[in-house]
């Protein structure tokens, strides 16, 4: 049984997927402390959070079993994404569930600060009736900045354009074509200070995007601009927005997000032409439901068929590259844990090679299946397709990813070289069409073997008998040899022998083997995923 605990407000209904299903508990206690967070969260094998609760490295490091930290909402600035890369654990997100929401909000903010109605409500409600004090502004034949033109950002420009707004967009990956094909002008942060009367933000809080907004951006903008932030608090230096509001430099300013939630910024907070909420972009039922039902979904996707959608810190790759790869997958974790086992030793330098049409794809997946099988050799369960790279990182292996679209005798073909100073072990394999995974080369020599669970290795010098005594051996031991490989570099030269064995060789029989003459070296190598002959099989 996988247990969810969920620690923020989080619509029930969306979460009914996990409630109704067998192998879940879901257990809901949002407004806890740090504390008592920490104290409970060793217990849960995945966290659901919103932006309120603060996923710190001092959480992470007291979850013993997560593997998931799910993000009901879109901005993950509230997790520690490198401390959870480091430890494991994956984190997800719900992109596009509460764009339209988000949106929405934006432009009720912008047409409450165009009439400002949110002040005159509060005239009226108070007994006056001041029809002279809240004249506003149109929209129609306004000027929109929109910074930031994703998914939300694309939203908002869209509905504006219905009143009549012309529009201009910045954002680094915002082509001619498409901003063409959305019928707004693709602008500069600098044509947007220049010309536009409202200006809205649209992007994550990142180093470049934190005080993008600032006194110098301000001094350049239109006099009397009005300015909505609805993405992040920090965008805009609270404090440049308040002395732009002083001035008159800034004619509004409606403001969702703070640089510090809950917002403590009074002056901002009170100033007469700033409407503000608390961080309510995604607040509405119908975005409430779906964030929760789609990491509801991944949730069970990910401890039930290992299939993820929106990982934060994994690579993202297409179905159809998924399609590709897939068969490639756990060969490639297993060549990873052959090569290491040759090697015998930690390895200080790592070669990953594709060739033919695998090199054609975005392999960043498959190379973390193999650094997975090198670590799991040492590092057993800690090691993960979030961590791999990392945990590498962190030993200080170097590795190199080397792409060749020339096909190598097979259409794809990958081989991994570990180093450790002068010593080296390769693994070259591949999968062949209606015939599965082989492994095509190992060391110096071509071999046509099945990764099968148990393996035996031997370099030996080419002279008569050996095979024969090799089966011996085994034979005496009870040893049924699988299948048997021979090859040699030249006749009478230096030969090798890849056996698969139905069950393991024991130190016993490793030690006859090592001791026979003419074997240059004997290696007993496991794959633990590795295909069991049939009569084992459960
Ligand atoms: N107020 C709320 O409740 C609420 C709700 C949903 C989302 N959000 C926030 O809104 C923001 C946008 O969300 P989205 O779903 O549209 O994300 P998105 O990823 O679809 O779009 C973000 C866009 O910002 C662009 N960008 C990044 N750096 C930039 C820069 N320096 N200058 C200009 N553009 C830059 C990116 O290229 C991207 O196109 C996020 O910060 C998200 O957390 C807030
Ligand atoms: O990034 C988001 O998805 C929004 O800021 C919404 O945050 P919330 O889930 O805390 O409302």
């Amino acid at each position: 049984m996988y247990k969810v605990i969920v620690t923020d407000s989080i619509s029930d209904s969306g979460l009914k997927a996990l409630y109704d299903h067998p192998n879940f508990t879901v257990d809901k206690k949002s407004g806890l402390s740090p504390e008592e967070l920490k104290e409970i969260i060793k217990d849960y094998d995945a966290l659901i959070v919103r932006s309120q609760t603060q996923v710190t490295e001092d959480l992470l490091n007291a979850a013993e079993k997560l593997r998931v930290v799910a993000r009901a909402g879109v901005g993950v600035d509230n997790i520690d994404i490198n401390a959870a890369t480091r430890k494991g654990i994956l984190v997800i997100n719900a992109p596009g569930a509460n764009t339209i929401s988000a949106a929405e909000h934006t432009m009720a903010m912008m047409l409450s600060l165009a009439r400002r109605i949110p002040h005159a409500h509060m005239s009226t409600s108070a007994g006056n009736w001041d029809r002279n004090a809240f004249k506003g502004v149109e929209l129609y034949e306004k000027t929109l900045g929109v910074i930031g033109m994703g998914k939300i950002g694309a939203e908002v420009a869209k509905r504006a354009q219905r009143f009549g707004m012309k529009i201009l967009g910045y954002d680094p990956y915002l082509t001619e074509e498409r901003a063409n094909q959305m019928n707004i002008t693709k602008a500069t942060l600098y044509d947007i200070a220049r010309e536009a009367d409202f200006i809205t933000v649209h992007t994550p809080l990142t180093k470049d995007t934190k005080g993008l907004i600032n006194d110098d951006y301000l001094a350049k903008t239109k006099k009397g601009v009005r300015i909505i932030n609805c993405a992040r608090g920090g965008i805009i230096d609270e404090d440049a927005l308040v002395r732009g509001l002083n001035s008159g430099q800034v004619a509004g300013a409606a403001i969702d997000v703070f640089e510090t939630e809950p917002a403590s910024n009074q002056e901002l907070l009170s100033h007469p032409h700033a409407i503000v909420t608390p961080h309510l972009g995604a607040s509405t039922v119908e975005a409430q439901e779906k964030v929760a039902q789609e990491v509801s979904e991944e949730i069970i996707d990910i401890f039930e068929t290992d299939s993820i959608h929106h990982a934060i810190n994994m690579p993202q790759v297409s179905g159809e590259t998924q399609k590709k790869l897939q068969p490639f997958i756990d060969l490639g974790e297993q060549i990873g844990i052959l090569a290491i086992q040759l090697l015998k030793n930690a390895p200080d330098k790592i070669d990953i090679h594709y060739y033919g049409n695998l090199a054609k794809e975005d392999n960043n997946l498959l190379t973390r299946t193999m650094i997975k099988g090198i670590l799991s050799y040492h590092l057993s369960d800690s090691v993960n397709m979030v961590n791999a790279l990392h945990l590498l990182n962190d030993q200080g292996v170097s590795f190199n990813v080397m792409k060749n679209p020339e096909s190598k005798g097979f259409a794809s073909y990958m081989e991994l070289t570990l180093h450790h100073g002068d010593h080296h072990s390769t693994i070259g394999a591949t999968v062949l069409n209606g015939y599965g995974a082989r492994i095509v080369k190992m060391n110096e020599y071509r071999v046509d073997v099945r990764p099968e669970r148990y393996l035996l290795y031997i370099e030996h010098h080419d002279v008569p008998g050996m095979i024969g005594r090799v089966g011996s051996i085994l034979g005496n031991h009870d040893i049924n040899i699988g299948t048997m490989q021979v090859g040699r570099a030249e006749a009478g030269g230096d030969a090798n022998m890849v056996l698969t064995l139905d069950k393991k060789v024991n130190d016993e029989v490793a030690k006859e083997l090592v001791e026979m003459d003419g074997l240059k070296a004997v290696q007993f190598l496991e794959i633990p995923n590795g295909h069991l002959p049939a009569y084992n099989m459960q």
